[in-house]
């Protein structure tokens, strides 16, 4: 009769052999690919992703959401605080990605090593009544150094920095590679995917209310088209969900340099000026909308994670070879004056593979680009100069 044990070694065994490396011929096909700069064409998924700060208020549910990701096949979690706690939590999880934790500096070579994707969380949040340059001070030093050992253990990496303030994080970032010989602007992108999708949201909610004020009037009314009116409302405005509705946003991620395109908005929509005005408001705004209502228990986290997932979800599919991956992202680019801008990009096998044209402005987005233009200049001179001081 067998011993209990043994049969759970032996079951044991058989789940270990899943975890085992590859055989030798796929091994050299992995280490070919990650000698060349792009993913080879039919390589089969199973991205290894780090994320940098997974303990956080935004690490932490974006550690869950890319363990749910069927592209990811190892997911990596680093901070200096709790990873051990966070990677077993997360590991229970019934899904591909095999998870492993990594705590503190001296491991943050195991942490990186062999990864195609990292993304970067680390860094104090906002409290009410700061703006997010007031997080310079601490978070520039936390970049600099986790994009110091991205430079040494993974530069073919792909980053993702997520880090406030990204205005001025991502030229720091561009920097450390520069110094350490390793930069290629297609492979650093900040990460702007929240205003977007809070931009989405409220354009929808923005039409539904119109809806409902239509609505409104029309039973006050009474009109014959009424039961046509209704009709269209139903099934154009508020059947409208937000995952279908695109809104690009441009510039940067901070106050006025967050310009989101209402003229551009897929599927088109029009505005009055008033909601022009009140959107945009909005949408700058969302982030300090979070930070009051957290009354000083830190920013968006749940939002943001979501927004994180998505974003390097498209990169993920972008090094698949998917075709059509078009996300907007914070990165180096020659669409303005400036060195680094936000706007549409095309996601490849080799990070950025296309840098999209910002399309036709109206007035009152050429103002906007003016005001956000001047600020993002300041967030960018600040981020070059902390490396090069
Ligand atoms: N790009 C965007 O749209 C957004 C950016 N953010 C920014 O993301 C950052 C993180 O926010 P939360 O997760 O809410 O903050 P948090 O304080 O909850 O988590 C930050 C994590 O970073 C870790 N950390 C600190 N120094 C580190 C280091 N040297 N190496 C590795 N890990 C380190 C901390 O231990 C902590 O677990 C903030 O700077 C925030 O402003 C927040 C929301 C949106
Ligand atoms: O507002 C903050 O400090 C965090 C952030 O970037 C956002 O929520 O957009």
């Amino acid at each position: 009769m067998e011993q209990g044990g043994d049969a759970a070694a032996r079951r044991m065994g058989r789940i270990a052999s899943h975890l085992r490396p590859p055989p030798a011929s796929q091994m050299e096909e992995v280490s070919l690919l990650r000698g060349s700069n792009c993913r080879a064409k039919g390589a089969a998924p199973g991205f290894k992703v780090a994320i940098l700060g997974a303990s956080g208020g935004i690490g932490q549910p974006l550690a869950l959401l890319m363990k749910m990701n069927p592209l990811v096949s190892l997911l990596h979690l680093y901070d200096v605080v709790n990873t051990p706690g966070v990677t077993a939590d997360i590991s229970h999880m019934n899904t591909g990605a095999v998870v492993r934790g990594f705590l503190g500096q001296p491991q943050l070579e195991n942490a990186l090593t062999g990864m195609d994707l990292v993304i970067i969380p680390a860094g104090i949040p906002r409290k009410p009544g700061m703006t997010r340059d007031d997080l310079f001070k601490i978070n520039a030093g936390i970049v600099r150094t986790l994009c110091e050992g991205v430079a040494k253990f993974c530069p073919k990496a792909i980053v993702n920095v997520i880090s406030n303030p990204v205005n001025s994080t991502v030229p720091i970032a561009a920097e450390v590679f520069k110094k350490a010989g390793t930069y290629d602007p297609k492979r650093l992108l900040g990460v702007t995917t929240l205003d977007v999708v809070r931009a989405n949201t409220f354009v929808v909610c923005t039409l539904t209310e119109f809806g409902i004020c239509i609505i409104t009037i029309l039973t006050f009314t009474g009109t014959i088209s009424k039961i046509y009116y209704l009709l269209c409302l139903q099934g154009e405005v508020l059947g409208l969900d937000p995952r279908d509705v695109n809104v690009p946003v441009i510039g940067g991620h901070a106050g006025v340099t967050i310009l989101p395109l209402l003229s551009q908005v897929n599927p088109p929509c029009s505005f009055t000026s008033e909601e022009i005005s009140y959107l945009t408001t909005h949408i700058q705004n969302g982030g300090t909308e979070v930070v009051e209502a957290k009354a000083g228990a830190g920013s968006a986290t749940l939002s943001m994670a979501y927004a994180a997932a998505k974003f390097a979800d498209a990169c993920l599919r972008g090094l698949h070879g998917d075709a059509g991956v078009v996300e907007c992202s914070y990165v180096a680019s020659q669409v303005t004056e400036l060195p680094f801008f936000a706007s549409k990009v095309r996601l490849g096998r080799c990070g950025i593979e296309e840098i999209l044209s910002l399309g036709p402005l109206n007035e009152f987005e050429r103002a906007g680009l003016e005001k956000a233009k001047k600020e993002l200049a300041e967030s960018i001179q600040k981020g070059v100069a902390f490396i090069n001081k």
